[in-house]
């Protein structure tokens, strides 16, 4: 696992006006997944390329783990990023096998049977039954297939920190959403240090442990998806997300931030997890016909007060009225 820690980072390319991205910190934990997002030409790719020094930085610095990647051999360091792009790029005449064990053979180390495991395993994490799948060629995969066979590639030799530009931007709405879970299965049993470029913000929201929004190459705001929905820093940042958007609230803010004052327990004990949003909590509601829930800590399942149609319901007309005063105050200081 790795750290990911942007220092003052700034990419100027030669005659342009202004910086692609202007003096950007910010810090990914190891083992989470952050999404960049924002507008079209708002730095996303020119950040996520400096990683690999597929793009050299103008000044500042990106540490791994505390190491600087401009003090590391750029060809070295790219042998331990994995990287998957929205153009796949699987060599049309290497069958899937090849194409998944070509990283792991150039990185060396490896012998044939070795090698040969390692892709079936890998096939196996992608979804992909080795049997049937280990010698198509890419021609012979539907466009969500490929995409697999990228991600498989991109994890052949087990790197720390793995960088998706628009991975799944080329696919249809049900595979799109199909690949987001399959992500999200595998994240949880390789742990990746992941920086994920999106233009769907519906795809962040899914996949970010963090969002961070760029606009005109800085950094305008970084947290949690609920911290952006909730606490959006400005008006770019609350339409992008969509903040004003109760249904969007419902999915994503969790029913602890609508608990009742009083911490009793509902009279026939019905429970939720204080991580679960709040629109399953509503359905919850309504199914059960209980006047509440009773909510209970994620960790350690102590019982921290209830939660009912009516607390859900404040809060969200809460939410409105803070996003109406945030935009007052907004336009009050722009004048
Ligand atoms: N090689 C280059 N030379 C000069 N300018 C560049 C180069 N690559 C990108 N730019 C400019 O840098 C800015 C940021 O581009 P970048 O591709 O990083 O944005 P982005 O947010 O990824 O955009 P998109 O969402 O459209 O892919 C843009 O104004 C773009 O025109």
């Amino acid at each position: 696992m790795a750290t990911i820690a942007f220092r003052e980072i700034t990419k100027q390319y030669r005659g342009a006006s202004a910086p692609a991205v202007d003096s950007i910190s910010f810090e990914v934990p190891e083992g989470s997944i952050c999404m960049l997002v924002g507008t079209s030409g708002s730095g996303k790719t020119t950040l996520l390329r400096m990683v690999n020094r597929l793009i050299e930085p103008s000044s500042g610095a990106i540490l791994i783990d505390g190491k600087n990647v401009i003090d590391e051999d750029p060809i070295q360091l790219r042998r331990h990023i994995g990287y998957v792009i929205q153009q796949v790029g699987l060599f049309p005449h290497m069958t899937v096998a090849e194409n998944i064990q070509v990283t792991a053979e150039i990185a060396g180390g490896w012998n044939k049977r070795q090698l040969a495991n390692r892709v079936d395993e890998l096939l196996e994490l992608v979804g992909l039954p080795p049997a049937e799948y280990r010698k198509r060629y890419p021609r012979q995969l539907s466009g969500g297939q490929q995409q697999r066979v990228g991600m498989a590639r991109a994890l052949a030799n087990d790197p720390a920190i793995l960088l998706m530009d628009e991975p799944f931007g080329a696919l249809d709405a049900i595979t799109r959403a199909r690949m987001q879970d399959e992500l999200k299965r595998i994240q949880r049993d390789v742990h990746k240090t992941i920086l994920f470029v999106s233009h769907d913000i519906d795809e962040a929201f899914k996949l970010g442990d963090q969002i961070a929004v760029l606009s005109e190459g800085q950094l305008v705001q970084i947290g949690t998806p609920v911290d952006l929905l909730t606490r959006p820093a400005n008006d770019f940042v609350r339409q992008l997300v969509g903040s004003d958007n109760i249904l969007r609230q419902l999915q994503y803010v969790p029913v602890s931030a609508a608990l009742t004052e009083q911490a009793t327990n509902t009279p026939d004990g019905k429970k939720i997890s204080s991580d679960t949003p709040l629109l399953e909590a509503m359905l919850k509601l309504f199914e059960s016909n209980a006047p509440a829930l009773s909510v209970q800590d994620k960790e350690n399942h102590s019982h921290l007060g209830t939660v009912t149609l009516d607390s859900i319901n404040r809060e969200l007309v809460q939410a409105r009225r803070n996003n109406a005063e945030n935009i007052d105050l907004a336009e009050k200081n722009a004048l």
